[in-house]
């Protein structure tokens, strides 16, 4: 088997005779869907398929290392070691309604190196494949078969910049949305990004239903850049032009994920640029509070006086706002900041290893 995720390759693979196709298809939906083990889910084969599943297929390429349950809300995180050794982490959220998001990750670290982002200070940007960005999904829905659950949205918006990654984003998705795989509704699936303007627009066409999220974080050129490195070689007009473009081939409204940083994005004429940038663009705007993170003492989080006030400057001018409810926050802060300093030291020692 070339790739697990391959539906084709399961043809090439096993051929087309009838009572193993259906034994095939009952593993798969046991496996991906319904978040058996795999070897609960081997007990659906014959022997020799099974054999040949077992030998040819590495079920969990991710280890798990830790798991930590938050005790406030219904948020789980998970953290997961690369067979490099470096750590990843991706976040079960257990919504009040029974509904159940899963925040996975696509990358170790991240080439953009956004200020307020542990994950972007990491001094890494690993690509990880899709067998390994998968791995989470799979995982994830072993543990909450338990609980009678399963994940129903899925977000990339762990660790990394999807878009920097996207052949393997890619491959991902289809196998996601795969009927003969997990069969998740590309609805139900939201790729966020800093910005890569001609993979979102790729993106959008291979996979029109599939909900996009753009970090803006600021809308002024300066401000911007000088939170995001990676903005100075992508303009607010560049960005305001693909938004546009995306709006001509699709109707539904692109979240706008906005970071409240203290005098620094939330003031009002803050508010004034992101409206002005905003317009004639069908947008949901989302207020993120900042988690602070290690190495960034220049950056405060905004008062909640702060946001509100921004929040209804953006209602006024016609925009839906939500202001994003962090979850979990007694199991660990920002994305990436546990493994921060483990990962630098780990990927240091590789590169000592690979220069001896
Ligand atoms: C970790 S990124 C991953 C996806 C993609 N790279 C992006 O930037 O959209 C997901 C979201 O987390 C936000 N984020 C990163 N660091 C944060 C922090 N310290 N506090 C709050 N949100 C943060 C980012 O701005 C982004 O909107
Ligand atoms: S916020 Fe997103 S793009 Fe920026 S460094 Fe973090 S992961 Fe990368």
């Amino acid at each position: 088997m070339p790739h697990w995720y391959d539906v084709t390759a399961w043809n090439e693979r096993f051929g087309n005779d009838s009572q193993t196709v259906h034994s095939l298809r009952r593993f798969r939906t046991r496996w991906l869907k319904q978040g058996w083990s795999f070897e609960e889910s081997l007990g659906e084969v014959a022997p020799s398929v099974a054999e040949t599943l077992q030998s040819e297929i590495d079920p969990h390429p991710l280890q798990l290392a830790e798991r930590l349950d938050s005790e406030l809300d219904g948020a789980s995180k998970l953290l997961f070691r690369t067979s490099e050794g470096l750590m990843i982490e991706t976040v079960i959220l257990r919504a009040g309604t029974g509904r159940t998001s899963l925040c996975i990750s696509s990358q170790v670290g991240c080439a953009a190196a956004c200020r307020f982002c542990a994950t972007g200070q990491m001094g890494i940007a690993r690509n990880l494949s899709p067998a390994q960005i998968l791995d989470q999904v799979v995982q994830a829905n072993e543990f909450l078969r338990a609980e009678d659950r399963r994940v129903r949205n899925i977000v990339f918006m762990g660790m990394g910049e999807p878009l920097h990654n996207a052949e393997n984003l890619h491959q991902v998705i289809r196998a996601l949305t795969s009927p003969l795989l997990f069969d998740y509704a590309p609805q139900r699936l939201l790729v966020s990004t800093v910005g890569i303007p001609d993979e979102m627009l790729r993106l959008d066409k291979t996979f029109p239903a599939v909900n996009l999220a753009l970090s803006l974080h600021s809308a002024d050129e300066a401000g911007r850049q000088d939170l995001i490195p990676l903005a100075k070689s992508v303009s607010l007009d560049r960005l305001r032009e693909t938004l546009l473009q995306l709006q001509l081939t699709d109707k539904r409204r692109i979240m706008i994920e906005y970071l409240m940083l203290n005098q620094r994005t939330d003031r009002p004429e803050d508010a004034e640029k992101l409206i002005a940038f905003l317009k004639n663009i069908q947008a949901h705007i989302n207020l993120i509070p900042y988690n602070s993170i290690d190495g960034a003492d220049h950056l405060q989080g905004s008062s909640q006086e702060a946001r509100e006030l921004f929040a209804n400057t953006l209602k006024a001018a016609g925009f839906p706002v939500t202001i994003r409810y962090s979850l979990g926050a007694d199991i660990a802060a920002a994305c990436g900041q546990l493994i921060q300093r483990e990962n630098r030291e780990i990927a240091k020692q590789l590169k000592s290893a690979v220069n001896r």
